[in-house]
């Protein structure tokens, strides 16, 4: 397994890349979304089978945006898609709300009903949030995480980039997280994906080159003025 990326240093590299030119955030977006895509299939196999049904969990962030690409992928494939925002559409930043406009499926809202989750699709994917989780998660997504988590075995579970909860730096949960059966992430894992909690709430850690690695060069610091 490679070394890791902190959150940050990830985000520098990010930035990096598409102050280059040489890459748009859209298209990492793009990139990160196929990766998913290819490693579960890798994973089952069977997920092209008939009626194949998958719920896709969008948060308010590009992780979110991540999200919305792989429902668009897992639809060309011919799965039955739900897509379920947790947020508001109004405040998605630009690269998720391009893909959130660009899925031509049915959004639902989430709300505390949770109608998605009866009856019980044959997996979850968890997009709700990744690097950019700032605080413990409470309230209806916490609870919704939470019987996620008590679901029976033969729900299988994703998370995008890290299971929402899980904090990418320390390995702790922050509120609640759903374990997951794999998880994808970008570039190369975090400290938090291999600490703590983070081998028991991954499951299968799958990292997916999103082309990155040509602007991962040690950063010369400026010479003390
Ligand atoms: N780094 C890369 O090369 C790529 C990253 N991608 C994906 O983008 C996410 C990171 O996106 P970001 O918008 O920065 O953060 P999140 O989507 O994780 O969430 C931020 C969002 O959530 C709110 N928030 C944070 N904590 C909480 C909380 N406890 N309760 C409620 N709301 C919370 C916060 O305010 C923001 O609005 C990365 O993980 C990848 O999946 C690119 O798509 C691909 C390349
Ligand atoms: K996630």
């Amino acid at each position: 397994m490679s070394e890791t990326i902190t959150v940050a240093e990830m985000r520098a590299l990010e930035r990096r890349a598409i102050e280059s030119g040489a890459v748009t955030g859209q298209e990492l977006m793009e990139r990160a979304g196929r990766g998913v895509v290819a490693a579960m299939f890798t994973t089952w196999p069977d997920l092209g089978d008939a009626e194949r049904r998958a719920v896709v969990l969008c948060g308010p962030g590009n992780n979110g945006g991540d999200g919305f690409v792989v429902a668009r992928l897992l639809a060309a494939r011919g799965l039955k898609i739900t897509t379920v925002l947790c947020g508001d559409p109004a405040r998605l930043p630009p690269d998720a709300r391009g893909n959130y406009d660009a899925l031509s499926t049915k959004i639902s809202r989430f709300d505390a009903a949770r109608p998605f989750l009866d009856p019980l699709p044959d997996i979850v994917i968890d997009a709700v949030f990744g690097i950019g989780l700032a605080r413990p998660i409470e309230g209806p997504l916490a609870a919704l995480l939470k019987s996620l988590s008590d679901t029976p075995q033969t729900l299988r579970t994703v998370a995008i980039d890290i299971p929402s909860g899980l904090d990418a730096e320390t390995g702790q949960i922050l509120g609640h997280a759903m374990p997951c059966d794999l998880t994808v992430t970008f570039h190369q894992p975090k400290p938090g994906h291999l600490i703590g909690e983070g081998p028991a709430y991954c499951g299968k850690l799958v990292v997916e080159d999103i082309g990155l690695h040509p602007f991962n060069v040690p950063q010369i610091c400026p010479p003390e003025a």
